[in-house]
């Protein structure tokens, strides 16, 4: 009986490592972003099995890809505080298993968003999957301290491919919501990445904080910055969005400034980490007001 309870205790053990392996708070918030590009593409509600399908097809590659970047990070994950403690520098997780669960994911959301959506989405999410799990991964991230400016781009697919698996094709508003997320990625990733500057150093990531210095990153945090908080007046400038949206998004930008000049004057340690977190909230936040303007413009 007591061995019994031991064996369940060690598979929800193991389940909960390979449910790490995807990254699900990440995803999670894809995922939202992606539900919302579904919905902003057409004026009334998407079709509700088009919504699911696209959502687990888009879900398990993003959680396929976020696996193979755990194999692919494991001996620099090893070397760093943050995330020496994961799955498999930790040993909890054969490289060769974490592989073959990444592939079972993939292929199962490559054939979901085939036979749920269309070609055309399974493709740019296959092209998102590549873009995170090999081009940055594997080349951008040990090779250029623009790794996340470029390698964001796989990150900001995901409105893109909500939008897409609805309509069938590429339409230039989407492309307004993957540019939010292409320009909110720099602040998002090098606030967090200040505060553990020597965490890269020590795994010989050429980071921007660890290849240009501090002051340098807090600079083009600030830029960035303001890069997105105009990237942000876009959907409001196209008629995409409302009143609503670009009152919403003015209240969440004030913040963010406010936190990019903090961290910019350098006048707190705990700003940049402050910052970080506030990002991940934005991003949401951003999303649910879209969504929010989007069907409040449809009751006028
Ligand atoms: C190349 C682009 C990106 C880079 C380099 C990046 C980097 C990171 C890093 C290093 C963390 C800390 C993870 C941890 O400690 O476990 C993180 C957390 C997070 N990121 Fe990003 N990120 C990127 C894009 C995105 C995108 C596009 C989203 C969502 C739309 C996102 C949402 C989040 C969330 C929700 C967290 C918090 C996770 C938690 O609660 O542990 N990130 N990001
Ligand atoms: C199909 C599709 C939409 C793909 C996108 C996949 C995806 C999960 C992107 C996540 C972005 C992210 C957390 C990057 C950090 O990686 P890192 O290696 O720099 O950070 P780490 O050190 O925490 O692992």
């Amino acid at each position: 009986m007591e061995n019994s309870n031991q064996n369940t205790l060690q598979s929800d053990d193991i389940w909960r490592e390979y449910l790490e392996l995807c990254k699900p708070r990440v995803v999670a918030v894809m995922l939202l972003t992606a539900v919302v590009g579904m919905c902003l593409a057409t004026p009334g509600l998407p079709p509700l099995n088009l919504v699911i399908s696209a959502t687990l097809g888009i879900g398990l590659m993003a959680a396929g890809a976020a696996a193979v970047n755990h194999v692919m990070d494991r001996n620099i994950d090893a070397k760093m505080a943050r995330t020496h403690r994961r799955p498999l520098p930790q040993g909890k997780i054969a490289a060769s298993n974490a592989l073959q669960f990444a592939a079972v994911l993939a292929v199962l959301g490559m054939l979901i968003l085939i036979y749920g959506t269309n070609m055309l989405t399974a493709w740019l999410t296959l092209a998102a999957l590549i873009g995170y799990a090999v081009i940055y991964t594997v080349v951008l991230k040990r090779a250029t301290p623009l790794n996340i400016v470029i390698g964001g781009i796989a990150g900001a697919a995901p409105p893109l491919l909500g939008w897409v698996a609805i309509t069938g094709q590429v339409e230039p508003d989407s492309l307004l919501l993957v540019l939010i997320i292409f320009a909110w990625t720099p602040p998002h990733f090098w606030a967090l990445c200040i505060h553990k500057k020597d965490d890269y150093a020590r795994a010989g990531i050429p980071m921007l904080p660890v290849t240009h210095g501090e002051a340098y990153t807090r600079l083009q945090i600030l830029l960035y910055t303001v890069l997105m908080v105009l990237t942000t007046l876009f959907p409001y400038m196209t008629g995409m969005s409302g009143g609503l949206y670009l009152v919403g998004v003015m209240l969440l930008n004030i913040r963010f400034l406010y936190w990019a000049i903090r961290v910019y004057k350098a006048i707190d340690q705990a700003a940049p980490l402050a910052m970080f977190w506030y990002s991940v909230k934005y991003i949401m936040w951003l999303f649910c007001v879209l969504l929010l303007d989007h069907y409040s413009m449809g009751l006028n």
